[in-house]
């Protein structure tokens, strides 16, 4: 039976801890608040992130890093991207040298725009063959509702990977191994700007053709940009890449679609963010991406037209206009 830890009770944190348990691990979830931890414990829920969701036995709540990192083989990582840096400062030296660290994350660090594999290894100081990444098309609610789902882990060190494999799979998830970390990552990062994009031209009742425009062209920058970073194309095409592109852009679980859904519909970002209760990674991570495009000299203009939006006030319309009357060029 593997002994993990997961950092994070907050609902991705919570969910990945149920599919772990589901498939015989026996669980820490650490959790920063206290009373949190003490709810999670006594009423076996997590009544903040998944209302009503019974969790299983093999999982305990702790609010002690040292207590969750005992014994653990993995410890996966779920707080908001932007939040990974301080957190696993402090987690770090409790968590043991031959523990594998696996992000959960779909984020690119402000200020650095390292992805969180690298903000992991600053960190820690943990070679590829310690790091890894769970990515893919996986909403919550729907995981901890046992319906079935797949997913990638990925690790440079493919014998990892294959490890990560077995202590996530049950018959409800089905995770595939992949060595392609950087891919995987970027996959997760940018569908959630896409996904804002997305979800503006919902907000703002355009049908499915501006949609499935947006979600293309968005795979193709999203793509560009992996291969700049040495990503492989094909990583973009399944599952942490076109799959989570195609869940998030498409559900209204995704806080990153509800975010840009209200944009579209005329809120401001203040407004926007003000009636969230959980983390939307594009909103901070749109800036970091379309930094990494410009660095790598990868045009994105949808990635663009968020940040306009996001952080410039420019309209929804506007920046939809924007992207009509870019030049004609061919796919
Ligand atoms: N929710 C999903 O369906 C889902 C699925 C796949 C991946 N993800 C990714 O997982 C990551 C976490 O998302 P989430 O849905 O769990 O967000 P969330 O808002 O539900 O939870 C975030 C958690 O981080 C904790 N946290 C925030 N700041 C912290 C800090 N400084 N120190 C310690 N803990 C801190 C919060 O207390 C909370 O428990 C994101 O990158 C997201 O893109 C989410
Ligand atoms: O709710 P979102 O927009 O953060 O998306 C959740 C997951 O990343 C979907 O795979």
């Amino acid at each position: 039976m593997a002994r993990v830890a997961v950092y994070g009770a907050g609902s991705w944190g919570t969910a990945t801890a149920v599919v772990l348990a589901d498939a015989g691990g026996e669980v820490a979830l650490w959790g920063r608040r206290p009373e949190l931890v003490r709810a999670i414990n006594v009423t076996r829920t997590n009544p903040d992130y998944l209302p009503g969701v019974v969790l299983p036995d093999g999982i305990t709540a702790t609010a002690d890093p040292a207590e969750a990192a005992d014994g653990a083989e993995f410890a996966f990582l779920g707080v908001s991207a932007q939040q990974l840096r301080g957190a696993l400062t402090g987690w770090a030296p409790v968590i043991r040298d031959d523990t594998v660290l696996v992000s959960l994350m779909k984020g690119v660090e402000l200020g650095t725009d390292l992805l969180m594999s690298q903000v992991i290894a600053e960190v820690t100081g943990a070679g590829p063959d310690r790091i890894a990444v769970v990515s893919g098309p996986n909403l919550a609610k729907e995981i901890t509702a046992r319906q079935p789902a797949a997913s990638v882990v990925a690790c440079r060190d493919i014998t990892v990977a294959e490890r990560l494999q077995q202590v996530l799979h049950t018959p409800c998830f089905r995770p595939y191994t992949n060595t392609d970390v950087i891919g995987c990552e970027l996959g997760g990062a940018v569908k959630n700007v896409i996904a804002l994009a997305v979800g503006m031209a919902d907000g703002m009742e355009f049908g499915d053709n501006t949609k499935a425009a947006l979600m293309t062209r968005g795979l193709a920058e999203t793509t560009r940009l992996a291969v700049a970073m040495g990503a492989d194309p094909q990583t973009l095409a399944g599952l942490a890449g076109m799959g989570d592109l195609i869940a998030t852009c498409a559900s209204p679980l995704s806080r990153n679609h509800t975010f840009g859904a209200n944009l579209g519909r005329g809120l401001s970002v203040t407004q926007a963010s003000a009636v969230m209760t959980q983390t939307a990674e594009g909103v901070a991570s749109c800036v970091s991406v379309l930094d990494l495009a410009r660095r790598h000299a990868v045009e994105m203009p949808i990635a663009e037209a968020v940040v306009g939006v996001v952080k410039d006030g420019v309209h929804p319309r506007t920046a939809v206009k924007g992207l009509m009357e870019r030049a004609a060029k061919p796919e």
